[in-house]
């Protein structure tokens, strides 16, 4: 009985320990879940940091993530971390190879920085610090990107000081080609009044040893004067434009308004005209009807007094009809005045900019349009009448060396006195142009072949006899010219070149004279 209840209480005893026992399990398994957990949870992480290396690597990953979020499938999972793990290695290996390659690359391209003679001291010798530097293998990316980026910094570095005091690009024959040309166009083009002082500052460096840098300049103000010009010329137009249309609407007006007021007018009297043709013709029924001379008398007067009522109304209206016609006609002459003006400023603007247009700005003689326009007046003329006309051209000899010895200003100086000259020296009949740079055409008409060689020797020898003077040099400028007559059946540019050829060979044969073409 005894030992029976002994071993009752020992049953009970062991029963408390399991219990107990299983609690301490239980608590035990749930802590390790927990651990189990966050361990899942960081190769979760771990394998997201990896992505982007290697697609196999990723799709590998991704599964095991997958497989990572329930217990039940972790065990599915252990194959697949043997065939990561081998992918893991294999991307060390190409990572390490790739790195090592980088490195050799960035050697490489240090070594072509170096051979850059003109890097300021500085950075040659901060460009052999990190060539040696470079010598140590890289770890991770982490030690290739700031190397990148400090080799960017020197080329930007070297890039900079080469812009700073980099040689300005030499000059070729072509620049001063376009120069040249450039100067030329300026002296075609007439520029306002403000502007000549820029203009002339430009055309003199062009003239003398210009840069690259300054010619491009050159080149950009001049565009920004002519965009000026025609902006200023357009708003000029526009505001002629405006203010033609603000006078035909005021006319439009005032024509409404007086039409509106005839048309009241007209109503008004027809309707006065209508009791005045029935006043009187009440008199002349009064007349037939009534025998009783006072009534009659009576009546008449009665019928006159509306009549002469209806009279006056219409005497009032035809004065304020008149005084508002007279008001119209004042507005209109008004506008027809001021639009007048307008027209005849923009008229002059225009005949200005005509005449500008047909002036060489450097000699004041008529340019080469002028010269086109004239030699069809004058082969019109030719056409009709058959009396002689020359064509001369003219042709400053040797100029190029005044300017080559004394300059360009030196040279536009000279052009315009032999330009005056030459102007001087003919009729008024006459005409002579500047053809472009030192070359000059003149018309002459009605003149005898006997008589043109020494006309053309006069002109020839008034050139030569100008006095220059430069640096205290006497110099005699001399000109060429070549001339011939149009002949019947000609055109008169074909006369042109025939007395082109003739200067060409007055060119040829020594200069200083006149040849004309026969
Ligand atoms: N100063 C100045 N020079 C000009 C102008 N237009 C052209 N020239 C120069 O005129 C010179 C003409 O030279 P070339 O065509 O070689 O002739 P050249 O020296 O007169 O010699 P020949 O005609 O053969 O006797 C060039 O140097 C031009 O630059 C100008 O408007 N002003």
């Amino acid at each position: 009985m005894k030992d029976s209840m002994a071993s009752a209480s020992q049953v009970n005893l062991l029963k408390q320990k399991l219990h107990l026992a299983k609690a301490a399990l239980t608590e035990l398994d749930e802590e390790q879940n927990e651990k189990l957990q966050t361990l899942l949870q960081f190769i979760g992480h771990l394998s997201l940091a990896c992505k982007g290396q290697n697609v196999e690597l990723d799709n590998k990953l991704a599964k095991l993530r997958h497989l990572l979020t329930k217990f039940e499938s972790v065990e599915e999972a252990l194959p697949e971390l043997v065939d990561i793990e081998q992918l893991l290695k294999k991307q060390y290996n190409h990572v390490m190879v790739q790195l090592e390659d980088s490195r050799v690359s960035l050697s490489r391209v240090i070594r072509q920085i170096q051979r850059i003679d003109s890097a300021p001291e500085k950075i040659k010798k901060e460009i052999n610090y990190f060539k040696k530097d470079l010598g140590k293998p890289f770890h991770s990316f982490w030690d290739y990107i700031p190397k990148v980026e400090q080799l960017v910094s020197f080329y930007e570095e070297i890039l900079e000081d080469q812009l700073r005091h980099g040689e300005a690009i030499k000059i070729s024959p072509k620049h001063r080609q376009l120069a040249h040309e450039l100067s030329q166009m300026i002296s075609e083009v007439e520029f306002r009044k403000h502007q000549r002082d820029q203009v002339l500052t430009i055309k003199d460096r062009l003239s003398n040893d210009i840069e690259v840098d300054s010619l491009i300049e050159a080149y950009q103000t001049i565009l920004t004067l002519l965009l000026e010009n025609i902006s200023q010329e357009k708003s000029a137009s526009q505001e002629f434009l405006c203010a033609l249309n603000d006078s035909l609407t005021v006319v439009r007006e005032v024509v409404t308004d007086s039409c509106n007021n005839s048309q009241r007018s007209f109503q008004l009297k027809k309707q006065i005209n209508h009791e005045l043709y029935s006043r009187v013709d009440n008199v002349g029924e009064a007349i037939i009807n009534i025998d009783d001379i006072h009534n009659l008398k009576s009546q008449v007067t009665e019928q006159l007094a509306s009549i002469r009522t209806s009279l006056g109304r219409k005497e009032a209206l035809e004065e304020r009809e008149l005084i508002l016609l007279k008001k119209s006609m004042d507005i209109l002459k008004k506008e027809v005045n001021e639009l007048g003006k307008e027209a005849a400023d923009y008229k002059e603007r225009l005949f200005e900019q005509q005449k500008i247009n047909l002036l060489d700005s450097l000699t004041q003689l008529p340019n080469r349009a002028a010269l086109e326009e004239r030699m069809e007046q004058e082969f019109r003329h030719f056409q009709r009448h058959k009396q002689p006309l020359w064509v001369a051209v003219a042709d400053i000899d040797h100029f190029k060396n005044i300017n080559d010895s004394f300059g360009h200003s030196t040279g536009d100086k000279t052009l315009q006195v032999i330009a005056m000259a030459l102007k001087n020296s003919l009729r008024d009949t006459e005409f002579v142009a500047r053809y472009g740079g030192e070359e000059f055409v003149l018309l002459i008409p009605e003149v005898n072949a006997t008589d043109i060689e020494q006309l053309l020797n006069r002109v020839r020898e008034k050139v030569k006899s100008i006095p220059f003077k430069f640096k205290n040099q006497r110099i005699t400028v001399t000109v060429s010219i070549g001339a011939a007559q149009i002949l019947e059946n000609e055109l008169i540019n074909e006369t042109f070149d025939r007395a082109d050829a003739a200067l060409y060979r007055a060119k040829h044969e020594s200069r200083d004279r006149v040849i004309i073409d026969v």
